[in-house]
C-alpha cells in the first residue's frame, strides 16, 4: 500500500452523503490520474480537469508530457482541445508526468485509457493495460477507484485486472473500486462526446464500484450514465458496438460488389433501403482501419471459446476489400490497354479515415502494398502522415499533378484533397473513388465510384 503524505478522503467506500461527495469531487478533493494522453486520453484528461481541477496525466512519451506541461496539444483536429489544455495547464488543473507510480500514489481516482491492440497473430494484446495496472497497484490505497476506459476483451477486469490489482497492491477486493467505463467517442469530436455526446456506460466489479464510478461520471457528462450489472457486461457493450460496425461495413462492402453485375448504383439502393427504420446499412469503402473496429472482433474470436463464424467472415470480407479495389483498378486499366504492372498509381490518403493521424490497419496502406506487390509504381499523398514503412513515394497533395499517373485511387477523403489540381492530372488516368466524394462535374473527368459504378 502506498504511503501518502496525507490520505485524501476515500472515494470508494465513502460514508459521506452523495451530495457531499459530489461537492468534494468538484472541489478536487479526490486527485485524479489519467494514464494515456493520446487521441482519447488528452481529451478525457481535459474534461476531468475542467470538472475537478486536479488531474495528473501520465504518458510514457516524454515529448507528449513536455508538450502538455508547456500548455501545448499534440492531438490534431480536435475542436476546442488545444485551448482547453492551455487553459487547464495555466490554471494548474492539469499537469503531465512519465512517473506513473508517483501519480498513482498521489491520486484517488485512476482513469486508464492506454492502447489495447492485437498481436501479430491477431490475439488481444492487453499488455499495456496490465503494465499500467501494475504501476497503479504500487500506488493504490484503500478508498481508491480505478476506472478502465480502454476497450477490453470481455472478462478482462474480472479475471485479469482485478486479481492483478489486489495481488500487486496487497489490498483486499473491498478496499478499492474497479469499474469498466468504456470510451465511446471518435476522433474529431472527442471533447464534445466526453462532455456528453452519448450515454456513459459504467460497470463495477462490485456495487460500490458501480456507485462510486456512476457518481463521478454524472459530474463529468451532461448525458445520462447507464450503470450495468458488472464489468463484463460493460466490456461486452463496448465490444458489441464495434462488432456491429465491422459486420455492417462488411455487408456494405459485399453489397458494393454487386454493382457491375446488377448494373445499378448500389449506394443509391443502400441509401433508399435505409429509409426503413430497421435498416442502417453503412457505407462501402476501401476496407476497415484504425486500432479499434478491425481489432475488436479478435477480442472475442481469439479470446472466448464460443465460435463466431459471422465475425470471422466479416473480417475476411473487410480485409479482402483493399485487394478488391486493386482488382477493380486492374480491370479499368485493362480496358485502357494498360497492365497494372508498370503503371504509375497515385493513392490519395494513407490514414484509416479522414482527419485522423492514425495508420494502424489502414486500408489505404494495404492498397499501396498490394499495388507494389503487383508491380505498379506507387505514389502516396497524405497531408497528415508520410510513407514511413509503406512501399510508396510520398507526394505533397499540391504536387499530385506532377506525376505522370496512369491511375489515381482516392482511399482517404482528407479535406485537403478538395483543392487538388485535377486539371494537371493526365487526362488518360483512371480515377477510382472509394469514398464517393469526388464530383465529376467539378473535377471535369470520369470517376469510377466504388459501389456506384461508372
Ligand atoms: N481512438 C479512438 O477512436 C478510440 C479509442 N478507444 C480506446 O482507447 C485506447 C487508446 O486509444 P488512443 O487514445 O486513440 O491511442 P493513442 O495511440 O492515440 O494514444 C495512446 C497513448 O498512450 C500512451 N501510452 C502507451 N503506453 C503507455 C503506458 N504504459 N503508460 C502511459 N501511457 C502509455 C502512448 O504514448 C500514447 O500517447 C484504444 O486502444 C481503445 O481501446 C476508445 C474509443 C475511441
Ligand atoms: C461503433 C462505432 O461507431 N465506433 C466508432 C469507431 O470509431 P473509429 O475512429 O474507429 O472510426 P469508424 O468511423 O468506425 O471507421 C473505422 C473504419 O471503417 C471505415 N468505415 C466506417 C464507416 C462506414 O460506413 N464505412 C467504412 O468503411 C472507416 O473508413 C475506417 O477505416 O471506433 C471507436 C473506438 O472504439 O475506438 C468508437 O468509439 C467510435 O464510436
Amino acid at each position: 500500500m502506498s504511503e501518502r503524505a496525507e490520505l485524501a478522503a476515500p472515494f470508494y467506500g465513502s460514508d459521506r452523503p452523495a451530495a457531499a461527495q459530489r461537492e468534494a469531487f468538484r472541489n478536487g478533493e479526490f486527485p485524479v490520474a489519467v494514464y494515456g494522453l493520446g487521441k482519447m486520453g488528452l481529451p478525457i484528461a481535459a474534461v476531468w480537469g475542467e470538472v475537478t481541477g486536479a488531474v495528473t496525466g501520465v504518458d510514457v512519451d516524454e515529448s507528449v508530457v513536455d508538450t502538455i506541461n508547456e500548455g501545448g496539444c499534440h492531438v490534431q483536429n480536435e475542436p476546442g482541445l488545444a485551448d482547453a489544455v492551455a487553459d487547464l495547464v495555466d490554471a494548474g488543473s492539469l499537469t503531465a508526468t512519465t512517473d506513473s507510480v508517483q501519480a498513482a500514489k498521489d491520486a484517488r481516482i485512476h482513469v486508464v485509457i492506454v492502447p489495447t491492440l492485437i498481436t501479430e497473430d491477431d490475439h488481444p494484446d492487453t499488455s499495456v493495460v496490465t503494465s499500467v495496472a501494475r504501476d497503479i497497484a504500487r500506488g493504490l490505497s484503500p478508498g481508491d477507484l480505478v476506472c478502465i476506459e480502454s476497450t477490453l476483451p470481455p472478462r478482462t477486469c474480472r479475471d485479469v485486472l482485478g486479481p492483478l490489482l489486489r495481488y500487486e497492491s496487497g489490498l483486499d477486493a473491498d478496499d478499492f473500486g474497479l469499474a469498466f467505463c468504456p470510451e465511446r467517442t471518435s476522433s474529431g469530436r472527442a471533447l464534445h462526446d466526453v462532455r456528453g455526446g452519448h450515454p456513459k456506460v459504467v460497470g463495477g466489479i462490485d456495487d460500490e464500484s458501480t456507485r462510486a464510478a456512476t457518481l463521478a461520471y454524472e459530474e463529468l457528462t451532461s448525458n445520462e450514465v447507464i450503470p450495468v450489472s458488472d464489468t463484463t457486461t460493460a466490456e461486452a457493450v463496448k465490444v458489441f458496438e464495434g462488432l456491429y460496425r465491422d459486420v455492417n461495413i462488411a455487408l456494405a462492402n459485399e453489397l458494393a460488389r454487386f454493382t457491375e453485375e446488377l448494373e445499378i448504383d448500389v449506394r443509391e439502393a443502400i441509401h433508399v433501403a435505409n429509409t426503413q427504420p430497421f435498416c442502417d446499412i453503412h457505407d462501402p469503402g476501401p476496407g476497415v482501419g484504425g486500432h479499434c473496429i478491425p481489432y475488436y472482433p479478435y477480442f472475442v474470436l481469439n479470446w472466448l471459446e464460443t465460435p463466431a463464424p459471422l465475425l470471422a467472415t466479416a473480417r475476411e470480407v473487410n480485409d479482402a476489400t483493399p485487394g478488391h479495389i486493386v482488382g477493380l483498378l486492374e480491370g479499368k486499366l485493362d480496358g485502357h490497354g494498360k497492365a497494372l504492372s508498370g503503371s504509375a498509381v497515385v493513392v490519395l490518403g494513407l490514414t484509416y479515415r479522414a482527419g485522423v493521424a492514425e495508420t494502424r490497419a489502414s486500408p489505404a496502406i494495404d492498397i499501396c502494398r498490394t499495388l507494389d506487390a503487383r508491380g505498379a509504381t506507387v505514389y502516396a499523398s497524405d497531408p497528415m502522415v508520410d510513407c514511413e514503412g509503406v512501399p510508396a513515394t510520398w507526394v505533397h497533395p499540391d504536387e499530385v499533378g506532377s506525376i505522370d499517373a496512369d491511375a489515381v485511387i482516392l482511399a482517404t477523403d482528407h479535406e485537403e484533397f478538395e483543392a487538388l489540381d485535377w486539371a494537371s492530372v493526365p487526362r488518360s488516368a483512371v480515377v477510382i473513388d472509394t469514398r464517393d466524394v469526388l464530383d465529376e462535374d467539378r473535377i471535369g473527368r470520369d470517376v469510377y465510384v466504388v459501389g456506384r459504378g461508372d
